[in-house]
């Protein structure tokens, strides 16, 4: 029926005016289309050119040839122990647990391994079904043997799975090893023959739970144990609290040594929740601790001088990315587990990269031959070592030409910088190997938009039932 309160001229303009608004939101409507296929056609062409797998022993990536054999562990996207030959080719691999964490060679026997690993218990042992609970092994593997073949010397069911793993252990003698118990937020030496606990320190004894990571889920998180077996510290052994920020000396008969601590809660600029300290003894040049700086993206090392300590060198590059190990080797360089940089790598006395293999997520990595850890190794002070930064957070989805200019890649890198650090960590460690800043930068543009699109439709369907929303503040007359 025609409107005849409408004049001729005002039909035509009303007519013509929602046949151009119907125009201009189909418009929009292929604009909001066309970025979001756009940001999904950049996300699916990373995942399907980023092969790197170490998900099955035949995906493991080959190494390059190294004077030793070198041990690689995964926790997190897959569970994963890796031996490399010299030449690179894979010596032994497994991935029977659900996580593994720290190894060292067994004294006096290089190609014998002990390691934690923890596994995710749903529906076996002690009442474990939801929430999971966690089994924690010490393991040791002769590789040596025909078929390398896991002996469990310890282990410990353990009532929750998140933050409920043991990352380190470390021996002391044939019979007796010191545990980095995450779950209690203790040190404790074990008989491991007998079973009998011989020696605790509780973190409470003097930390308050006021403070660091929530009590009692993830308090301390002592994710690294070390037996000190020479010099002024003789028998102690060295910890750390990753939620402290705190690297500790414990003396088994006085507890906390006073004086000795490396770091301070939430003293960042020190250290950011470390990984995997490692105690040079005077005889090697220390007393030094080369250090994973993990939330702070490098690698550094403190030497004690005057009653405190300093730092002495630093490492870092454009591609690292949460490291969470670097031992000092006997040769000088510093072998490094980059675990969001998805590498292992080796750096030389003046700080190049001179061997490398891919990784998804290593926590830790070891040269069989060089003894546990920096064992081997002299300190930076010792050795002169060349501190190397990197140019700016790059992070690898930039680019510096003009023309090669990667807005994607921009922008990841902006987010990146505006994130806090844990919380960018965080969702790397929560997505795929192959999502790094620009794919972020991706998936939050199709969000974004898919947002903005829901918005405008909520809005035109509402005019066109004509229902008009004002601001609550307008000018009188509007
Ligand atoms: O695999 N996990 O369950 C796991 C890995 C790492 C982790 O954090 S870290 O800072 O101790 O490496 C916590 C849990």
């Amino acid at each position: 029926m025609a409107d005849r309160s409408q004049s001729p001229l005002a039909a035509v303009r009303s007519g013509s005016s929602r046949a151009w608004s119907a125009l201009s939101r189909n418009r929009l409507r292929v604009v909001f289309l066309a970025v979001i296929l756009l940001s999904a056609t950049a996300v699916a062409s990373a995942a399907m050119s980023d092969d790197l797998s170490t998900a099955s022993e035949e995906t493991v990536p080959e190494a390059p040839a190294t004077e030793n054999h070198t041990v690689v562990t995964e926790s997190g996207r897959a569970g994963t122990i890796t031996v490399y030959e010299p030449d690179g080719e894979v010596a032994y691999y497994n991935n029977t647990r659900t996580k593994y964490f720290d190894a060292d060679p067994v004294e006096g026997d290089p190609m014998t391994i002990e390691y934690t690993a923890t596994d995710t218990i749903h529906s076996e042992g002690p009442t474990c079904s939801d929430p999971p609970c966690a089994l924690n092994v010490i393991e040791r593997v002769d590789l040596e043997d025909e078929n390398p073949e896991p002996e469990v010397i310890y282990k410990r069911y353990d009532h929750q799975e998140t933050a409920g793993e043991w990352h380190d252990a470390d021996r002391i003698n044939d019979t007796h090893v010191v545990v980095a118990d995450i779950v209690a937020d203790q040190v404790f030496i074990v008989n491991t023959e007998t079973e009998v606990v011989e020696w605790l320190w509780d973190a409470q004894s003097d930390f308050p739970v006021e403070e660091a990571g929530p009590y009692p889920h993830d308090w301390a998180h002592i994710n690294d144990v070390e037996y000190i077996d020479e010099g002024q510290h003789e028998g102690r052994i060295m910890a750390s609290l990753r939620n402290q920020d705190q690297v500790v000396f414990l003396d088994q008969e006085e507890g906390l040594v006073e004086n000795w601590t490396l770091g301070g809660e939430n003293e960042h600029d020190v250290q950011y929740e470390q990984h995997n300290p490692d105690y040079i003894p005077e005889s090697q040049g220390g007393p030094a601790i080369v250090v994973a700086d993990s939330e702070n993206g490098r690698i550094q090392e403190f030497q004690r001088e005057d009653g405190e300590w300093n730092r002495t060198w630093q490492w870092e590059d454009d591609q690292i990315q949460w490291p969470r190990d670097a031992d000092r080797l006997p040769n000088g360089n510093t072998l490094i587990a980059d675990s969001h940089g998805n590498r292992v790598m080796e750096v030389n006395e003046s700080g190049d990269v001179v061997w490398e293999v891919p990784s998804t997520l290593p926590y830790e990595a070891e040269r069989l031959e060089t003894g546990a850890e920096s064992e081997g190794g002299q300190s930076a002070a010792e050795l002169g070592l060349e501190s190397r930064t990197a140019d700016g957070g790059d992070g690898g989805g930039g680019s510096s030409g003009l023309f090669d200019f990667d807005p994607l890649g921009w922008i990841g890198d902006l987010i990146e910088n505006l994130l806090p650090h844990r919380i960018h960590n965080g969702l790397l460690f929560a997505s795929p190997v192959w999502m790094g800043s620009s794919e972020f930068a991706a998936v939050g543009i199709a969000i974004l938009t898919g947002l903005v699109w829901i918005g405008f439709e909520t809005r035109w369907k509402l005019r066109d039932a004509g229902v008009r929303f004002r601001l609550p503040v307008y000018r009188r007359g509007n």
